[in-house]
């Protein structure tokens, strides 16, 4: 009930009924807005039913309407994390509101630690699949959601046409707030993961379960714990995000104009 209250307060301060694309903005990825279109519509999330006020760094707080070639696009900037204290159903809200409010595909951007050899800071890598290892889910009750191609295939291949250079990878999803220890690291690349981060995973199952389509694009900001032996900074993270901006924007709004 909570996201179908938030949805009728966004149609109502947005002045748009539905809005068909929902894209969430991690860390980095906030600069590329701007590349997206100039909102005509803007709300602070905290003035939203259920939305709480995101207080990692990078995560600017505000949900704008954007119009891309007639499609009217949802912009949430910045999330909520489980390592802030968020319940897990706090944490997928925003995503259950937009999906409320008309979004058929979400496109979720994070940034992300690379694991696999040959990923290089300041890469963005599409996400094909993904571990959830937070031990937690959105979902209660029987909702036995199906996760085969949770991460559209379709909309895939139309991020790859529109930057060949991009690849995939799984991303796997913790709870946070630390980074990993060299040797989780040397685990999670034995499990299959490309990419690690503290968010996404539950959004995704959020959106599968609300039967909206998921796209999901990692902002490779640091090289994993033990991949190069350095140590990791969260400004370091911020900064290259920052760098990687404009092609970023270039990218989602392409995206969004198919
Ligand atoms: N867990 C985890 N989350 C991250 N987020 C970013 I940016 N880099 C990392 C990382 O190396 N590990």
């Amino acid at each position: 009930m909570l996201a179908e209250r938030a949805a009728e307060a966004i149609a109502e301060r947005t002045g748009v009924p539905r809005h068909r694309v929902a894209v969430v903005l991690g860390s980095g990825w906030q600069q590329a807005a701007a590349e997206i279109g100039a909102p005509h519509a803007s709300i602070a999330m905290p003035e939203l039913p259920g939305f709480g006020r995101p207080s990692a760094q990078g995560h600017g707080g505000m949900v704008h309407s954007v119009t891309v070639n007639d499609n009217n696009v949802l912009l949430l900037m910045g999330r909520q994390h489980l390592y802030e204290g968020y319940t897990p159903q706090q944490v997928v809200h925003p995503v259950s509101a937009a999906i409320a409010a008309g979004a058929e595909i979400v496109l979720l951007t994070n940034a992300a630690g690379g694991i696999r050899g040959g990923l290089r800071v300041g890469e963005p890598v599409l996400i094909a699949d993904h571990l959830n290892l937070t031990a937690r889910t959105p979902l209660e009750g029987a909702r036995f959601v199906d996760l085969v191609d949770a991460w559209d295939p379709e909309l895939r291949t139309l991020a790859k046409e529109l930057d060949p250079s991009l690849g995939e990878g799984v991303y796997a999803g913790l709870l946070g707030p630390q980074y990993e220890t060299p040797a989780e690291i040397r685990m999670l690349a034995t499990l299959g993961a490309d990419l690690v981060g503290m968010s996404t995973v539950l959004e995704a199952i959020e959106a599968r379960s609300r039967g909206a389509r998921v796209l999901g694009i990692s902002l490779v900001t640091n090289l994993a714990a033990g991949v190069t032996g350095q140590h990791l900074s969260h400004a370091e993270v911020l900064a290259e995000g920052q760098a990687a901006a404009p092609r970023l924007g270039k990218l989602l709004r392409g995206i969004l104009e198919r």
